[in-house]
């Protein structure tokens, strides 16, 4: 594990000759008060921080070393710190500040989202109306038009993944479980070409499985995984936020399979026509036949929507 960033802090100390020295030293966990738990995930818990000297608040995701190993999740731990890496510069992505570890655990230092998760505000307002699904739904899309360019595929969004900073505008979290392609801006040097099927085979072999609610089809018919899996996820999100609930669910985790695959869900009366378009474009069984971030972007849903950089300085709307 090779720790990222640098962040220093100073620190008076007393030489042997009784001299005050300033010592610049790599920041640790006493750097830090930990304060309530945040989140907690299968290997993994999430605290909410103060970094003792400045004051500033930070999410501390704490990784214990030895449960790493004993669950074998080793990869995952890898797969999250590289595509945080890759993932720095856009406004809708958790950032990662530095890491930092000591001999039991690892830490991420990450942004702080004190709105919580989307899902928790939907919950409170019941459903959203256009305008804030436009607003939620344009904010998303601009991240995942972002990941995907940096060659990241996040595989599990969902409402509890989509969190909210404190000028409620959209913080995409956890990806520890996503699929990571080469990376755009330094490819990996040309391979052996027989070797490039290898990879492909791979990839068809991957056991992990999104959320249920959220799984595309492709995932649960034949393991294939790409960017348009990230849009059918978009599809759902759309449909919960205007509905209140996601298009597909059932009493078990087969039932809901079963639904997704079969493209078994309905629209109830009133919603919006255009939405609706938009949807039944995303929610479409064939990857090669979903509407791609560009076509998303395009629709006539997102008519007048600003999107880049303007649509992060634009205020959140009142949610109702
Ligand atoms: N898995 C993570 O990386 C992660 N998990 N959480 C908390 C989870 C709670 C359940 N739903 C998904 C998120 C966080 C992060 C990133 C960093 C992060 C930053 N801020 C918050 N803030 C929260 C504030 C109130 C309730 C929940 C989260 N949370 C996180």
């Amino acid at each position: 594990w090779k720790d990222r960033g640098a962040a220093v802090s100073l620190r008076r100390e007393v030489d042997a000759e009784g001299r005050t020295i300033i010592k610049s030293v790599k920041k640790g966990v006493r750097d830090f008060s930990f304060g309530r738990i945040l989140g907690e995930g299968s290997y993994s818990t999430v605290f909410l921080a103060t970094d003792r000297q400045t004051l500033r608040e930070y999410a501390i995701k704490v990784l214990e070393k030895k449960h790493i190993i004993k669950e074998n999740k080793i990869k995952y731990v890898n797969i999250e710190r590289d595509t945080l890496n890759r993932l720095t510069e856009h406004p809708g992505i958790v950032r990662l500040y530095y890491t930092f570890q000591d001999e039991t655990s690892l830490y991420y230092v990450l942004d702080l989202c004190t709105g919580g998760e989307l899902l928790g505000v939907l919950k409170k307002t019941g459903s959203f109306d256009v305008e804030c699904t436009r607003f939620y739904g344009a904010q998303i899309l601009d991240a995942i038009a972002y990941m995907h360019s940096r060659g990241v595929i996040h595989r599990d969004l969902k409402p509890e993944n989509v969190l909210l900073d404190d000028q409620m505008h959209v913080k995409i979290t956890d990806f520890g479980t996503a699929k990571l392609l080469p990376d755009p801006r330094n490819p990996p040097p040309p391979e052996d070409p027989m070797r490039q099927n290898g990879s492909r085979h791979d990839e068809r072999n991957a056991s992990f499985v999104g959320t249920a609610e959220y799984v595309s089809p492709e995932l649960l018919t034949d393991k294939a995984v790409g960017k348009p899996s990230d849009l059918w996820a978009f599809g759902c999100i759309i449909y919960q936020l205007l509905v209140g609930r996601p298009p597909f669910k059932a009493p078990t985790e087969y039932l809901t399979f079963q639904k997704i695959v079969s493209l078994e869900y309905e629209f109830p009366p009133g919603f919006p026509p255009a939405a609706r378009d938009l949807v039944e474009r995303c929610l479409v069984l064939d990857p090669a036949r979903r509407l791609t971030v560009e076509h998303i972007r395009n629709h006539e849903f997102f008519d007048g929507q600003q999107f880049g950089p303007e649509l992060w300085r634009t205020k959140a709307p009142r949610l109702r």
